[in-house]
């Protein structure tokens, strides 16, 4: 045996083992193995002549076996290590070519700052530019400030210098303050009084057009009431003083019939206190302020108490000028109806015209404590609404909240059942119509449903095929393929016109490569059929992997064009095709696709199927699993209809469409508890959750409650779509749309599983697995895949290496799975995951397929 076909022969498992001294069979080698150690050893020794004698046969094998019976590299190994040992460089302290360190001192001048380098020679001499003499004696300390010299930060000039000089304190403030007004400096002071000026001749016009509208859209229900109330004495005097003093400066909404003039000194008959009583030594709370925490005690001094207050609610002020200093937010819009205000608010100033009749101003102060009461003491707009909705429903026997609730009726315990009864949707329950699914569904005699992954090496045809069926099968017209042909041709790409039925994404289609899994349904006499087809680019394995978990058998593309059908088998047919045996796909058709670019040679047919009979037998699949179809995917030879072509007339055999036929799904596991894997969540109409996805176990109908795993959180289903009719339940096998209810959509994600509360999915942060490896495994990182969920993780252990066939355990705690071996091994993920033994899982590790199997 030659050396080569020796390390190629080699067993990876037994080297690791022994090499790391792990191994608990390390001294027993097999009769095989150490012949070859043997062997090695003599190799060596013959390499090493002479030399030979100055190692030992221990060292000589354990050489080998770190080198993997590489003769070259141990005998180079052994003889630099031991037969002709170099003799150890002693490293010479770093040193100055001329000897010299070099420590320099940077001077910041202005901050009055020195730092000290202790510069590497190199340095010194690359990055400062001093030649080898320039550098200066041990300990010369050289200031660097020369180096610095012409840096602006540098030598900053002290009548240069910047001075900080912090921002006044801003006067006044939120809750008020001084109210003095800010400090301004001259050119300020201009400033603000040419603005000034220029606004007040524009205020003015603007505001007497406003004014104009907000009247006219003001109508007044009743005529001015009682006149002796505008002339209300005492307390609003003080106010008004110190609101018009305020006012002056606001923008407020203000109606008036007039143009606005400057108001003529007040002849207000109200305000009768003397000038000295006025509260305006002291500055006015802010509206802000007031808003919070009412009227300034000072300001509440002056104010008559409450009881004496007219009650305005119910007077109309023709025509009314209303200032609302106070308002937050958007002015209220003048309505055509009665203006009403609630007792929360004081009535501060009201003014008489005479020549207009009554005008009247109104500044509003909202008592807040008193605002707060009297407004749970009303009905609310939205009682009041309420209300009329349930009179125009002639629901009128019916309680409705728009009647005045009496003070203080409301009791705690009234609010903590109000409370209680508090739910997050408080839409009653979907109701169910507990129906025994199995037998409705065998009562049923519904057509079988199946679902197929297409699969195959990149741009092998997969999508043009698919869309070609749909076409020949009448799922899509011809006009949606002409449409499409049309806008292929826009971009260049009018071949993937069909390719186009599937790939819907703007992004698939500018790049002519599937990125997602697409499905679309079809149906022959027997069977309602899912296609998945799925990406071929190696970059979206994931999303592969996605639709070969809900595929029932698969379609292997296979480009039969010369050169491509070898490419793709170093690729991604061989990748697929592992994979999908691996998430329990047992029947596989093979569409030996683009036949017609080789003149339908019956020969390249014929070592396509048998290069690929060979490896898909190898990959586990029965032979009695396998079919082979050729095709011209573009044309739709074989698809549907049998090629017309003469030169295809070799092929006898069934089409696609009746090998699909002949293809029986899996068995569904009915009677097991609800297992529904989530592809998508989305929100429609129906339901803000709405969910899709294959049911994998058991059955659900219409009502049921259901739980949500990781998250926990239960939910019902509204309504269920199958096929995109409504149906009242589903079963296994199908993919269905639900509609759910009592869920918040935060706890439902892409790859959660739906289930049965009482028989849920368990969570789980470590699994062990049946894994077929794809290549080399050992304790490392891995991405777990499962559906479309991908989880971090990290396999923790090997337990033991399995026998293919059987299972059984050929070796324990192996430290390294070869490519192509079964083992047992144990993966830790980083967080919660639902798992449950028999779900299928592929391990991915920096992009590559490491693993695929079955949870133990
Ligand atoms: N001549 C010929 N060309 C074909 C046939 N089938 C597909 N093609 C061409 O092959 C190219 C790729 O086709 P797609 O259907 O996008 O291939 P795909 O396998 O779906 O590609 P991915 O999903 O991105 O891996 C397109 O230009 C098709 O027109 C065929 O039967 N004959």
């Amino acid at each position: 045996m030659s050396r080569h076909q020796y390390v190629r022969n080699l067993d990876y498992q037994d080297a690791m083992d022994e090499f790391e001294g792990f191994s608990e069979e390390e001294d027993e080698l097999s009769p095989e193995d150490r012949a070859l150690m043997n062997q090695g050893v003599a190799d060596v020794q013959a390499a090493l002549g002479v030399e030979a004698s100055k190692v030992t046969v221990a060292q000589i094998e354990e050489s080998l076996w770190h080198y993997y019976y590489d003769i070259d590299k141990t005998v180079t190994y052994l003889t630099s290590k031991f037969i002709n040992p170099r003799p150890k460089a002693t490293k010479p302290a770093p040193q100055q070519p001329n000897g010299k360190s070099v420590t320099s001192t940077i001077d910041f001048a202005p901050a009055g700052l020195s730092l000290e380098l202790d510069l590497h020679p190199n340095w010194a001499t690359k990055c400062l530019g001093l030649t080898d003499d320039a550098i200066p004696a041990p300990r010369a300390r050289p200031s660097l400030s020369h180096f610095f010299r012409d840096m602006p930060w540098g030598n900053i000039p002290k009548h240069r210098e910047t001075t900080f000089i912090p921002p006044p304190a801003a006067p006044g403030g939120l809750l008020g303050g001084s109210g003095a007004p800010p400090k301004m400096s001259k050119l300020q002071a201009l400033a603000a009084a040419r603005k000034k000026k220029a606004e007040e001749k524009n205020a003015v016009n603007d505001k007497v057009e406003q004014a104009r509208m907000g009247v006219k859209e003001l109508s007044v229900k009743e005529p001015l009431a009682d006149k002796a109330n505008l002339s209300t004495a005492g307390p609003f005097s003080k106010r008004l003083k110190t609101s018009e003093s305020a006012a002056q400066d606001r923008v407020a909404p203000t109606f008036a019939t007039q143009p606005t003039q400057p108001e003529p000194a007040q002849p207000v008959e109200v305000a009768k206190a003397p000038e000295d009583e006025l509260p305006l030594a002291k500055a006015q709370p802010s509206a802000f302020a007031q808003s919070l925490f009412g009227s300034s005690s000072n300001t509440r001094k002056s104010e008559a108490p409450r009881d004496e207050l007219p009650d305005i609610q119910a007077q109309h002020f023709a025509p009314p000028k209303i200032d609302f200093p106070f308002c937050v937010g958007k002015a209220p819009k003048p309505t055509p109806t009665s203006i009403e205000l609630g007792p929360a608010f004081e009535l501060s100033k009201r003014k008489r015209d005479d020549s207009e009749g009554y005008e009247t101003t109104v500044v509003l102060y909202p008592n807040l404590p008193q605002f707060v009461r009297d407004n749970f003491a009303q009905p609310s707009p939205d009682d009041i609404v309420l209300a009329a909705q349930a009179q125009a429903k002639g629901k009128a026997g019916q309680k409705t909240t728009a009647q005045p609730k009496k003070k203080g009726t409301q009791s705690t315990e009234a609010v903590t059942a109000g409370v209680n009864e508090l739910k997050i949707d408080d839409a009653p329950l979907p109701k169910s119509r507990n129906l025994d699914v199995l037998s409705e569904f065998e009562k049923s005699k519904s057509k079988k449903t199946a679902s197929f992954v297409v699969v195959g090496h990149v741009d092998a045809g997969k999508s043009t095929m698919m869309g070609r069926l749909l076409l020949d099968l009448k799922v899509v017209d011809q006009r949606t393929v002409d449409r499409l042909r049309k806008e292929a041709e826009t971009i260049g790409k009018s071949s993937f016109a069909l390719a186009w039925v599937l790939d819907q994404r703007s992004e698939e289609r500018s790049r002519g490569v599937t990125i997602d899994v697409a499905t679309n349904r079809f149906e022959t006499e027997h069977t309602a059929f899912t296609i998945l087809d799925a990406p071929g680019h190696q970059d979206f394995i994931p999303n592969m992997i996605a639709g070969a978990s809900q595929a029932d058998f698969a379609i292997l593309v296979i480009d039969a064009s010369t050169g491509a059908f070898e490419s793709g088998l170093k690729g991604q047919t061989r990748e697929h095709s592992l994979l999908i045996r691996s998430m329990g796909v047992s029947r596989v058709i093979v569409a030996v696709n683009k036949l017609d670019m080789v003149a339908w040679s019956q020969e390249r047919f014929n070592e396509i199927k048998d290069q690929m009979s060979g490896f898909l037998s190898s990959a586990n699949f029965q032979h009695k699993n396998i079919a082979f179809v050729p095709v011209s995917g573009l044309q739709g030879d074989n698809l549907v209809r049998r090629s017309s072509d003469p030169a295809a007339s070799w092929y006898t055999g069934p089409t696609l469409v009746e090998e699909l036929e002949n293809s029986e799904p899996n068995a569904r596991a009915l009677a097991s508890p609800l297992r529904m894997t989530i592809s998508e969540v989305y929100r429609t109409m129906q339901s803000p959750v709405t969910v899709s996805g294959r049911i994998d176990a058991g059955s659900l109908q219409m009502g049921d409650a259901i739980l949500i795993q990781p998250s926990g959180e239960k939910a019902y289903v509204k309504s269920i779509l199958a096929d995109d009719a409504p149906v009242d339940w589903a079963v296994a096998g199908q993919n269905v749309v639900l509609h759910l209810s009592h869920v918040d959509p935060a706890h439902v994600r892409v790859a959660d599983i739906i289930c049965d509360p009482a028989k849920p999915i368990p969570r789980a942060d470590t699994f062990t697995l049946k894994a077929l490896a794809f290549d080399f495994l050992m304790p490392m990182q891995v991405d777990v895949h499962r559906g479309r969920l991908h989880a971090a993780g990290r396999i923790e252990a090997i337990p033991a290496l399995l026998d293919k066939v059987t299972g059984s355990v050929i070796k324990k705690k192996p430290k390294i799975v070869k490519p192509a071996t079964v083992a047992r091994i144990v993966v830790k993920l980083d967080g919660l995951v639902p798992l449950e033994a028999g779900q299928r899982v592929v391990l991915r590790s920096g992009g590559q397929t490491v693993a695929a199997g079955l949870l133990e």
